[in-house]
């Protein structure tokens, strides 16, 4: 009736002509010796059929596939997708495309009266098809980046417990001590490399938001998915909710998270301590990316864990690279070198001190004596100048404090320093004032103007402002975007100077080599490879970062660029690919609907 039978390389089972079908063709492996074969088929063949009879065993059915956003298809399941899974009559009777599913989305999303509600149908969208959900983000990412990221996701924050539908990701609290690794264990996917964890208490630049910050590490995974092809059920949110020194979440009978001010010293040590090693423990070489910690806690926590553990600070790390990307685009505008530069931070945190030392690195790798290159950073913070002579200054900050005179603000500052370019990292709105700007066009031909607070609320510097107050001069880059400016019958592009051009493609070349950890020269070799990819067209548009339709490719490049790193340094732990790049991009998620059968 039937035989199984080898010859050199493969096992050749002859199956009944109506056995060819492979969902058939698997149920009748299960049952072999009562059926009857007729055609030839090997050994790769029949593994690959229990393969897909395996995925079809593992799929939920009936409605509850219909409910489930890994795999969901809603309207576009196939007519024989309907049969076998037992959702024939769960669904209209029109079988669509994934393109009409994408039309349908855009025209409820477009409806929608604002910002935030755009934001919780994009959420609530991705509660039930991921697929689409990504398929849309990646496909309409100018115009959806802003709703499901900066600035959008600031409000959402602000509102989390109000818009609250469905929970996301993991939250861990101090009375969670001791069972860390038993939540982490809850999570429904056992294959973790990438993790995003914050403590929720500087969200963007709206400071402490407790555990309704759940927001951030929701939305920048999404953004690996969407910029980087990294498959969604490789990542996990967490929120460790250790309180908010918020009074206004703690007295809303709304607030998401444990009402109790927030926990410090040895103990929120301790269970930063447990929450990594249980990382570890339960997926082990999975990425730690710290984001938006408070200052202390952030430069702490990296300190402690950068040779430890594979992790790194997004806002410290990320931001240097975008920020140096960005100068390394704007000197080929101005046609200055990197070393000639005087530039003026204005926020002497995480995103300015990070930025400031990634150039002093970049600098001392071209040549540049690493005394020299400090005196190309200055900083002001909210006391003032950066000098010597202060003596409240932290050790981050007395790295970039010089010999010289004090000036108590901003605009003495800009006097005095006469700076080439000028970097707003201080969360705080409209520092930029016009008469600030009109000094810095004043002392350059074209000063560099980059007001990279987040959200928008927060800018030091609306677009339009930057462009006016320098009469069309300033080189400018926002953190959050702006729309293009008409002014004086000329048309601005602003360009966002965000870490979402870094963080997706580092994650990405980390975890394509299971490096064991993430060097600081993974972001410059980042921005170097993002400084790259902007073409001469984005430069004469103003443009100093590439457009974000571009975003998977330039995702891509950095990716192969960090992971060069970790192999030349004996960091990865996989094998190295003849090619890398193909390697790499073979690994990257495009968002398709999968047949079931
Ligand atoms: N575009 C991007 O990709 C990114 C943007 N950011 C944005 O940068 C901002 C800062 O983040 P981060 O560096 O992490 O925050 P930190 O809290 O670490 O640092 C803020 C800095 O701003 C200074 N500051 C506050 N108020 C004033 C003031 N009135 N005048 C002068 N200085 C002031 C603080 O001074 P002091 O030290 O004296 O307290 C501090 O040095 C946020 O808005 C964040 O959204 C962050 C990461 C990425
Ligand atoms: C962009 C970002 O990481 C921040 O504003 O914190
Ligand atoms: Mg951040």
């Amino acid at each position: 009736m039937y035989s199984i039978s080898f010859d050199d390389q493969d096992m050749i089972i002859r199956v009944p002509k109506e056995m060819v079908e492979p969902y058939s063709l698997a149920r009748f492996l299960g049952d072999i010796a009562t059926r009857a074969l007729t055609k030839e088929t090997s050994f790769a063949e029949v593994s690959e059929v229990i393969k897909r009879q395996k995925r079809l065993d593992e799929l939920p059915k009936g409605i509850e596939l219909l409910r489930n956003p890994d795999f969901n298809k809603s309207t576009a399941f196939t007519e024989k997708e309907r049969d076998i899974l037992g959702i024939r009559g769960l669904l209209p009777p029109k079988v669509h495309t994934i393109q009409e599913q994408m039309m349908r989305v855009l025209e409820n999303l477009r409806r929608k009266p604002n910002d935030l509600e755009k934001y919780i149908f994009m959420i609530s969208l991705q509660d039930r098809n991921k697929t689409l959900f990504y398929r849309v983000l990646l496909e309409n990412i100018e115009e959806l980046m802003p709703i499901v990221y900066t600035p959008t996701v600031g409000q959402a924050c602000l509102e989390y417990g109000h818009i609250f539908r469905r929970p996301r990701g993991i939250f861990i609290t101090p009375q969670d001590k001791g069972r860390i690794v038993n939540i982490l264990r809850n999570w429904p996917h056992k294959c973790i490399r990438i993790i995003v964890v914050t403590d929720g208490e500087r969200i963007l630049g709206l400071g402490d938001l407790g555990a309704d910050g759940m927001g951030i590490p929701v939305g920048k995974l999404a953004l690996y998915t969407a910029c980087a092809g990294i498959h969604h059920s490789l990542s996990l949110p967490i929120t460790l909710d250790v309180g908010t020194d918020n009074e206004a979440l703690l007295n809303d009978p709304l607030y998401i998270g444990i009402r109790q001010k927030r926990l410090r010293g040895p103990e929120y040590d301790a269970l930063l301590d447990e929450f990594v090693a249980a990382v570890n423990h339960v997926f082990p070489g999975a990425l730690i990316q710290f984001e938006d910690f408070g200052n202390k806690n952030a430069f702490r926590l990296l300190n402690k864990y950068r040779d430890k553990v594979c992790c790194f600070n997004d806002d410290i790390q990320g931001t240097a690279a975008v920020t140096l990307a960005g100068l390394y685009s704007a000197l080929r505008i101005t046609g200055g070198a990197l070393k000639d530069q005087r530039i003026l931070f204005l926020g002497a945190g995480e995103a300015g001190l990070g930025t400031g030392e990634l150039i002093v690195s970049a600098l001392v790798a071209e040549g540049v004596a690493e005394e020299e290159a400090r005196r190309c950073c200055w900083f002001v913070d909210s006391k003032g100048l950066i000098v010597s002579s202060r003596e409240d200054l932290t050790e981050h900050k007395r790295r970039f404090a010089h010999d010289h005179p004090f000036a108590p603000d901003l605009l003495s500052a800009v006097e005095l320093i006469k700076p080439t370019a000028l970097i707003g990292v201080s969360g705080r709105p409209g520092m930029f004032t016009p008469e600030i700007l009109a000094t810095m066009a004043r002392i350059n031909e074209r000063p560099i103007i980059f007001a990279l607070s987040n959200p928008t609320s927060n800018s030091e510097c609306t677009a339009e402002e930057a462009y006016r107050y320098t009469d069309g001069r300033a080189i400018f880059a926002s953190g959050s975007p702006f729309e293009p400016v008409e002014w004086q019958d000329k048309k601005f592009y602003p360009a966002q100077g965000n870490n979402v051009y870094i963080f997706p493609g580092v994650g990405l070349g980390v975890i394509a080599s299971w490096s064991r950890l993430v060097p600081d020269e993974m972001f410059y070799v980042a921005a170097k490879t993002l400084a790259q990819m902007v073409d001469k067209s984005d430069l004469e548009k103003g443009r100093i970062y590439p457009p974000l339709t571009r975003i998977r490719d330039v995702s891509l490049r950095i990716a192969v660029s960090v992971a060069e790193v970790a192999y030349r340094r004996g960091l990865a732990n996989l094998p190295e690919p003849e090619d890398l790049e193909a390697h790499i991009r073979s690994l990257m998620y495009y968002p398709d609907y999968e047949e079931y059968v």
